[in-house]
């Protein structure tokens, strides 16, 4: 019998806040510390491997949070999620984003189809697409080939594939996959739009219209800032414009695209990067082998999420991790920090992925909750951060635990040595530093120059990052906050949070305000 229980109420969260604090500044010294890096590690799909020996965890915390994985019935929920339940209880929707990219358990029927069926049929819909650009047989009005594809659309509709763009565009150059360059507009910012209007040859270009509801603001507007700029250069719109919308959203049935795919609202828009929201541009950009290989990748890794042995469900685990550092040890953020360069934009798509997903203060029934629950998530690629908030994160006085990613190998390969070293190896080099920094210290007379230590970080290492190490990374990150959601009995799925500024900002443009809104409203000249 499936139970959703907060937190607190679970006798096995009561029993891991009793668990001894483990400090690291001892077991990741010495002999001690190199044990631990070879035990704490599980391995995750394509060669990938999630090392947690410089978390506050050892064997009696492992065991807690065992048990609290089962008692908070995580497989059993993760279950529930993939064989079609109504899981986003807020919206009453389905939540079907791990279809895209396989078929964990029973084939769910919705809106009178198989969503399995349903995915595929887009994915092949696309790749079809993708191959007559590339081909040549779907071009310009005067026959040339398009050479470059601009997204446009904000939030889910943006962050997840232009992240996913960045990570592989380099990869794709190196292994001669790249097909065209892409672009992305998603603020309503004009200086956005018009900036990447400006860096582009518009006649060669396809435009990717992508929302699911077909009624954001920022999308809507650029849509038309866009179109202005085709008919300003006397081409027609319609013949260079593309559209990732769900059936039921105004842009579904319109004349203006050459085409449309199809997502749903069983896939909400920052899990929706394996969905056609991704699928358009990346299989444009780099072909669709290209973006088979990275649901490949999420899909390995999804089933992984499926162990029900925590120490062998590397999502489950970072979760439970994530969890205990949170409501135990009250750490109040997560850093996210890629040693690649090709991550860049990873940490800002987690931003939403997860706390847009676990930012709430009411549980799935819609009562309050009397813990905290998802952390501020930021970051940037390594060593960028290094010379710049690392400060805070070594000798602040909060304790920020640390997500570390990093390759073994660089994508592009070009290299130099310098001092007996390459960039790679000085890249590599500084990544176990950090993480032996930050868990060790360094103790100084000095107060200044004193480094506590027992500051916890986990790190993600594989070979290099390809199609299908990243496909596996995203799913991991996916996963994970998900299963935060189950431990937390929140709704990680919805987010009525972003509701409240949309309207305001309608009443600003209708000049229906008063009070602080009309000054405001007049202190920017709207
Ligand atoms: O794809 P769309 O329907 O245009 O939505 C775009 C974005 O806007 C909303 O306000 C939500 O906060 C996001 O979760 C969503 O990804």
């Amino acid at each position: 019998m499936m139970e959703w229980k907060n937190l607190d109420t679970l006798t096995s969260f009561e029993e891991l806040s009793k668990v001894a604090e483990v400090d690291l500044t001892k077991v990741m010294s010495g002999e001690n510390g190199a044990e631990r890096v070879k035990k704490y590690s599980t391995p995750m799909a394509e060669g990938l491997a999630y090392n947690y020996a410089a978390k506050k965890v050892d064997d009696n915390t492992l065991a807690a949070l065992a048990k609290l994985a089962e008692e908070a019935q995580l497989s059993e929920k993760f279950a529930a999620l993939y064989n079609g339940e109504v899981v986003n209880t807020g919206e009453k929707r389905l939540v079907l984003h791990h279809m895209t990219r396989g078929q964990l358990g029973d084939a769910v029927e919705a809106d009178g189809v198989d969503k399995r069926s349903f995915y595929v049929e887009q994915q092949n819909r696309i790749a079809d697409f993708a191959n007559k650009v590339h081909a040549g047989e779907i071009t310009n009005a005067a026959g040339e080939k398009f050479t470059t594809v601009v997204q446009i659309g904000i939030g889910g509709s943006d962050l997840g594939p232009r992240a996913m763009y960045l990570a592989l565009e380099n990869w794709a150059k190196k292994n001669n996959t790249f097909k065209m360059e892409a672009k992305f507009i998603s603020n309503v910012d004009p200086d956005d739009a018009a900036a990447v209007l400006a860096s582009i040859d518009v006649a060669h270009s396809i435009f990717v219209l992508v929302s699911k509801s077909g009624t954001t603001l920022e999308t809507l507007t650029n849509e038309s800032f866009v179109k202005d700029a085709l008919k300003n250069a006397g081409l027609d719109a319609s013949k260079h414009m593309i559209a990732v919308t769900s059936e039921t959203s105004p842009l579904a049935k319109s004349d203006d695209y050459l085409a449309a795919f199809f997502m749903d609202d069983y896939i909400g828009g920052r899990f929706s990067s394996t969905s056609a929201v991704g699928g358009a541009v990346l299989s444009l950009a780099f072909g669709p082998e290209v973006f088979a290989q990275f649901l490949d990748g999420a899909a390995e890794e999804d089933k992984l999420s499926l162990n029900k042995n925590m120490l062998e469900n590397p999502e489950m685990l970072d979760a439970l991790i994530g969890v205990y550092e949170r409501n135990v040890l009250g750490y109040p953020a997560t850093a996210v920090l890629p040693y690649s360069q090709a991550l860049s934009r990873f940490p800002a798509h987690l931003q939403q992925l997860d706390m847009e997903s676990n930012g709430k203060s009411v549980n799935r029934f819609g009562e309050s909750v009397n813990y905290v629950t998802g952390p501020v998530i930021f970051g940037e690629p390594g060593t960028n951060g290094q010379h710049s908030f690392y400060q805070l994160l070594h000798q602040g006085t909060d304790i920020v635990p640390l997500q570390f990613i990093g390759f073994k190998n660089s994508q592009i390969g070009t290299d130099v040595v310098i001092q007996d070293s390459t960039s790679q190896q000085k890249l590599c080099a500084n990544v176990a530093a950090q993480i032996v920094a930050f868990a060790c210290g360094k103790a100084d007379d000095d107060r200044n120059k004193n480094f506590e230590g027992g500051r916890p970080s986990s790190i993600i290492i594989g070979e290099e990052l390809n199609p299908k190490t990243l496909g596996a990374l995203l799913a991991h990150f996916e996963n994970k906050v998900m299963f935060q959601g189950f431990l937390w009995n929140i709704n990680s799925f919805d987010q009525e949070g972003v509701q409240l500024g949309k309207v305001l900002a309608k009443r600003v443009l209708a000049h229906d305000t008063d009070g602080a809104l009309k000054v405001y409203s007049d202190l920017l000249n709207i």
